[in-house]
């Protein structure tokens, strides 16, 4: 993994913190300063819950967070799977943090992306077992989230999709593929370029979603699916999830700075720029009322 300036500096703040789930064989939960993570060492798996308020929108710091946290659980041997959750029980991401996207500095722009494209990178090709538990809406960056893991449970009431067209963004070719590669080509083209945010029935009913479950048993039901999961020995499932996701991850590795600077070039561009504006305004001002 490359890390920029900004995160190495965060990086070694956060390798301050206590968490250290190396060589655990009890259930213990820990914090860091935005994820709860409550890992039992019994069965191997890690529930991690996104925990920054309001929305858990992702921003640089936030990012570099769930990177090193997934570093520590890929090179924890005793960790086989990991639940993807919220701990607000109505939102499970509202996407990118769009203040880092509005009167950007460059540099740091690009470095947010980069850093993106790593949680991506480890996520998506992640060898552990991965469950998304999504118990909350999960817009855009929310849903690329979910597309990564390998199974995702969505409780009813909420909506999720790639809705990046609907504000005048392009979603970059990895968000598309992450959505083709679940749903098939068809279903993706219709959603992708309608920016379609749909509910949780209509995302079962395209295959973007694999099970509907009420919010309050969504977790049961995320470790009693894990089971099944983790009854296939690691090595096997391991190395068909890398034989499917490989080409993919491939692509995004061959033109990571491309598609960085296509980013970079892409926001700030004035008219994007004063978009954005409108946008944030919007939320702004929904918030209020
Ligand atoms: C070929 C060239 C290709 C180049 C590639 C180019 C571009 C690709 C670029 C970008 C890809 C982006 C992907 C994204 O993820 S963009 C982010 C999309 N997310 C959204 O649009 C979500 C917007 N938010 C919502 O819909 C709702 O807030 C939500 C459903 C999440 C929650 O609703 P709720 O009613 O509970 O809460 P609100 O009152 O709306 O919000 C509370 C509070 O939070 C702020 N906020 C919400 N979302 C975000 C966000 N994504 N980032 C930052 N801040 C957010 C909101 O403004 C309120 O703030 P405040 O008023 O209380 O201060």
């Amino acid at each position: 993994m490359i890390w920029g300036r900004r995160a190495l500096q965060h990086v070694k703040r956060f390798k301050r913190l206590p968490f250290q789930p190396e060589g655990l064989h009890r259930c213990m939960s820990a914090a860091t300063q935005n994820l709860v993570v409550e890992m039992d060492g019994k069965s191997g798996v890690a529930v991690v819950k996104l925990n920054k308020p309001p929305v858990n929108s992702f921003n640089l710091e936030f990012l570099t967070e769930i990177n090193i946290l997934m570093e520590k659980l890929e090179n924890d041997k005793s960790c086989r799977g990991l639940i993807l959750t919220s701990n607000n029980n109505k939102i499970f991401s509202g996407g990118l943090d769009i203040m880092e996207m509005y009167n950007p500095q460059p540099d740091r722009l690009a470095e947010f992306w980069r850093t993106l494209q790593g949680m991506w990178l480890s996520l998506y090709g992640s060898r552990l077992a991965t469950i998304a538990a999504i118990n909350g809406h999960s817009p855009a960056g929310g849903c690329l989230t979910a597309l990564s893991c390998d199974y995702r449970i969505m409780a009813p009431g909420f909506t999720i999709g790639l809705n990046e067209t609907q504000l005048g963004i392009i979603p970059p070719f990895w968000f598309v593929e992450s959505m083709i590669n679940v749903t098939g080509q068809r279903q993706a083209e219709v959603c992708c370029q309608k920016g379609l945010m749909m509910t949780t029935e209509q995302a079962h009913s395209i295959g973007l979603v694999d099970d509907v479950v009420p919010g309050e048993a969504i977790l049961e039901r995320a470790h009693n699916e894990m089971k099944n999961w983790l009854k296939v020995p690691d090595f096997a499932r391991q190395l068909t999830k890398r034989q499917i996701r490989k080409p993919t991850m491939d692509r995004l590795i061959a033109k990571r700075d491309e598609d960085i600077q296509n980013f970079v070039q892409f926001i700030t561009k004035d008219s994007v720029q004063k978009a954005m504006g409108v946008y944030i305004d919007q939320l702004k001002n929904k918030a209020k009322k």
